[in-house]
């Protein structure tokens, strides 16, 4: 990493870092201080997510609806499913929270970066300390994308989304499994959403209709 000169502001993006174990203590040990970001989004959602990613890249693997569960009969969730496993944010962030206050701690809400990407920006510029750069005027909405988009990126001309991997198509989940993993998360939810202070209203989605879910 290079180091960090007067004014600047080093950054490092590591997601898997959340759901390590042994993360938090080592982070500590090399800058008590750090600033740590956390982007969640409805657990379910992520979980399907997660789940087309692997999908694309191993196109044989089981149904969504098989490696989800134990038991199917006996609707037993199958919890170390790592798809599932990342989604309990609460017991992930217990973890954080006996080495860094909340008050290092910023959390994105997934679905916000999607309908209001400029509000969710002008939180994270609050959090870090800086001059709300970045804007409304920042971003448009992307109808073939179907997402926000950056309108003149500073290293070009050119409007940039992100790439195909990012947004894409998720396949049809039975909905009944959908309903169980509602049910499943819905406690490791209000858990999060008192650890963190913060409602993400996750459980208003269990109709399907989440803002930027398209499952
Ligand atoms: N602006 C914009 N454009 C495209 N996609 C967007 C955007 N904002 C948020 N998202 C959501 O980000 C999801 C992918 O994030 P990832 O967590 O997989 O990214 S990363 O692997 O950590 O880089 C991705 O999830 P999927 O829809 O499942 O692909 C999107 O829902």
């Amino acid at each position: 990493m290079p180091s960090t000169l007067e004014g600047q502001i080093t950054m490092e993006k590591t997601p898997s870092y959340f759901v390590t174990n042994s993360a938090p203590k080592r982070i500590h040990m090399m800058a008590r201080d750090i600033k740590l970001i956390i982007v969640v989004r409805n657990p379910v959602t992520r979980a399907i997510s997660d789940y087309t990613q692997t999908l694309s890249k191993r196109p044989e693997i089981p149904t969504f609806e098989v490696l989800a569960f134990k038991n199917r009969t006996l609707g037993l969730i199958d919890a170390s499913w790592s798809a599932l496993r990342i989604g309990i944010y609460a017991l992930h962030l217990e973890s954080w929270m006996q080495y860094f206050p909340l008050s290092q701690m910023h959390f994105v809400s997934g679905e916000g970066l999607i309908v209001d990407p400029a509000g969710e920006m002008a939180k994270v510029q609050d959090f870090l300390g800086l001059k709300r750069i970045v804007t409304d005027k920042h971003f448009y909405f992307n109808k073939t994308k179907g997402f926000p988009c950056l309108k003149k990126p500073e290293d070009s001309s050119t409007p940039r989304c992100l790439g195909k991997s990012k947004g894409r198509t998720h396949p049809k989940i039975d909905p009944d499994v959908i309903r169980r993993l509602h049910k499943f998360y819905k406690p490791f939810n209000m858990m999060f959403y008192q650890m963190t202070g913060q409602n993400f209203q996750w459980e208003l989605e269990e109709d399907g209709a989440s803002p930027g879910s398209r499952d």
